[in-house]
């Protein structure tokens, strides 16, 4: 028995695969693997395949910075596997990196994963699929509006409705639980890369200037605000001119950015109205008491909790270490895999 139980446990692990980022979790050790989903892929020396050159973090350091034979890629989308193969070399690459720690014990592991609410059926099979192929035992699927509401320490098991909006790299989603269970669940594919998308356009229509995913994103992370009050001064950023192709730098301020980024953050701020008008009115009034919890990377955009307040006229808070709530959410199912609790997705 004894023997039994330290195997289920030294060798399951909960990941948060996710468009940006990849945590894996570990019970008993919380998380032991926090990488960028990135893969590095050259061609391979007959020129007809790729093969795989650095993975997570090694592989974000030459995103924009490589040869021409060599490419960084983002396997997941939205949330989603974009391309099954390297998704499978990636997931596997972790477990393999976690299990040279020796956490992991030589049994092949169960996995507990999460999943967009808006996932077709498909993109669910494939992420299990990908999970199975990359050695694990047995996969379960958690929706990640509800790991990122047990990470965030709401009670979920309460008949008090609560609201948990997390904002990933690819998709924003918004949930409402009561009873262990999403009586509401909501994904739009709107999140942190697409405000990156659009401060790079607006930086190329207003400024003329071509700049990377990378400086777009670290834009966003030092003066980008979701409200007036939150503007942050303003930044020197370098980039190639598209009028005559040379290098260029330019100063771009907290308020150009805050106007850039209005209309994909109204976009989250419908999907949230819209979850409050279809929920249920008992379960909408608990709202009242209980507001909103971001989690997310995306809930690190200053002046995000102010601009909710202001449009549902809630009490909105940002989770503690946002970055973390969904995979120790998944972590926490994982550790309840054995006592049957309703937190998993397991017709999926
Ligand atoms: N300080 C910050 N300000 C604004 N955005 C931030 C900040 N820190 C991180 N982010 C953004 O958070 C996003 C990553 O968040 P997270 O790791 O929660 O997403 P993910 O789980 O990988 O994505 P998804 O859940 O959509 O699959 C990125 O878009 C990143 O730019």
């Amino acid at each position: 028995m004894f023997k039994k139980l330290l195997g289920f446990f030294s060798s399951s692990i909960a990941i948060d695969l996710g468009t940006a980022n990849t945590l894996v979790y570990m019970h008993g050790k919380g998380i032991i693997l926090d990488e960028p989903s990135m893969v590095a892929l050259a061609v391979d020396k007959s020129g007809m395949g790729k093969k795989i050159l650095a993975v997570g973090q090694e592989a974000k350091v030459m995103l924009g910075k490589t040869p021409g034979q060599i490419e960084v890629v983002r396997p997941m989308k939205d949330g989603v596997i974009a391309d099954f193969n390297v998704t499978e070399q990636m997931i596997k690459y972790f477990i393999k990196k976690v299990s040279a720690q020796k956490i992991l014990m030589s049994v092949p592991p169960t996995i507990v994963i999460c999943v967009p609410c808006g996932s077709t059926q498909v993109e669910r099979r494939a992420i299990k699929d990908a999970a199975l192929a990359a050695g694990a035992r047995r996969v379960e699927l958690i929706e990640e509006a509800m790991a990122a509401a047990i990470g965030a320490g709401l009670p979920v098991e309460s008949p008090r409705a609560s609201m948990v909006v997390d904002i990933g790299g690819g998709t924003t989603e918004v949930g409402v639980i009561s009873l262990g269970g999403l009586v509401y669940a909501n994904s739009i594919r709107v999140a942190g890369d697409r405000l990156d998308e659009v401060i790079s356009n607006h930086i190329r229509a207003r400024h003329g200037l071509l700049i990377g995913e990378a400086t777009a994103e670290e834009i966003k992370k030092q003066i980008g605000s979701a409200h007036p009050d939150t503007d942050n001064g303003e930044m020197e950023i370098r980039g190639r001119s598209v009028y005559d192709g040379l290098p260029k730098k330019i100063i771009v301020t907290s308020s150009e950015i805050r106007e850039a980024l209005h209309d994909a953050l109204d976009q989250m701020v419908s999907a949230v109205k819209q979850a409050l008008e279809l929920t249920p009115p008992e379960l909408a009034a608990d709202m009242i008491d209980s507001g909103i919890v971001l989690t997310g990377g995306g809930a690190l955009l200053r002046g995000l909790d102010i601009l909710f307040t202001e449009t549902t006229q809630l009490k909105v808070v940002v989770a503690d270490e946002p970055l973390l709530c969904v995979a120790k959410g998944c972590g926490m199912a994982l550790d309840h895999l054995s006592d049957q609790r309703v937190y998993l997705n397991r017709n999926k």
